[in-house]
């Protein structure tokens, strides 16, 4: 398959330095215009000044793009919903079709994944649906995380979801899941779930010597970091609860199902925060593309440390 990288992305891998990979769904579905345009160029701007090259990862036209020019990212912002959302399951469609996708976690980590990109930031992933013992409704996300390796970074999994029927899918799935300076982890617009983290990570530097060791022993799964939201814009666990609980019965009762329910609820729970959820949300993400690139930088530096290290010993 052919994929279009852009040539600074191309460029940086070659020479080894620090790049992270961004999605496009929550661009695409995840944010209204011209909001999802001011955030998608904010967020690439967070990675540059952290030091890092930042790749949003698209399908434009039938042909899978890693890193966007200016123009494309515009498009892809206006486009909103007419941009098909591709997981995994509709890669090779939207791309045999020639149309145009915005990739969810699991078709972005499959591109990182190919062009060499080993870091990815987001703002939530998908997880096991509430009631997903009876819908088998389970995100791709997950499976994804346990076959291929990249790290994700996200502020956890909003409790949309079932949150510790997700964390246990994770363990099933052999994903490495570690919270970032907290032993908890987080529900995306709370700090808290309830829930404990399976390890803890204090820096960057950490993050990085994890994905080096799941590199260097071929373990061929993924990683997860969560980040909590910052407390300032943490939301009140009462009033998106609230919303959520409303939102999950008017799905029932429109009966929406499959990969509509996240964007849904996403929506819904927007409108009934009166839009405090999507302050909440742009802030998480630039938070979390300031930690991805500083981890970026930590991992391109000890891999560079460590050939040094080995080019000596070879002497
Ligand atoms: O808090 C969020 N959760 C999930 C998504 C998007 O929804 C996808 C998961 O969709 P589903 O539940 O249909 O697998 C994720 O990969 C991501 O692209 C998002 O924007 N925001």
């Amino acid at each position: 398959m052919s994929i279009a990288v852009a040539p600074e992305v191309a460029a940086a891998l070659a020479r080894g330095a620090a790049v992270v990979a961004l999605e496009s769904t929550i661009i695409s579905h995840g944010m209204p215009y011209p909001k999802n345009l001011q955030t998608a160029v904010e967020v690439e701007a967070v990675v540059r000044e952290t030091g890092a090259i930042p790749a949003t990862i698209a399908i434009l036209d039938g042909v899978p793009h890693v890193g966007l020019s200016s123009e494309q990212l515009k498009r892809l912002a206006i486009s909103g919903r007419q941009f098909q959302k591709t997981a995994r399951r509709d890669i090779a469609h939207v791309v045999a079709s020639g149309g145009n996708g915005a990739t969810t976690v699991s078709a972005t980590m499959f591109f990182a994944h190919k062009v060499g990109i080993p870091i990815f930031v987001t703002g939530g992933i998908g997880g096991v649906h509430r009631h997903g013992e009876q819908t088998m409704d389970i995100s791709s996300d997950l499976t994804e995380l346990g076959k291929t390796p990249v790290a994700v970074i996200s502020a956890g999994v909003k409790s949309i979801l079932d949150i510790s029927r997700t964390l246990e899918y994770l363990e099933t799935q052999g994903v490495t899941v570690a919270a970032y300076r907290t032993n908890e982890f987080p529900a995306f617009f709370t700090e808290t779930s309830g829930c404990q983290a399976p390890c803890r990570v204090d820096s960057a530097e950490e993050c990085a010597k994890i994905i080096y060791a799941n590199r260097n022993l071929h373990l061929c799964s993924g990683i997860l970091i969560a980040v909590p939201i910052p407390t300032h814009h943490a939301a009140s666990g009462n009033i998106i609860e609230s919303a959520i609980q409303k939102a999950l019965k008017e799905a029932e009762e429109k009966r929406i199902i499959g990969n509509a329910i996240t964007p849904f609820m996403l929506e819904r729970v927007k409108e009934l925060t009166g839009g405090s959820s999507l302050e909440a949300n742009i802030a998480l993400v630039k938070n979390n593309a300031r930690l991805g690139a500083e981890v970026a930088v930590a991992l391109s530096n000890l891999q560079q440390r460590e050939a040094k290290r080995i080019g000596r010993s070879a002497l």
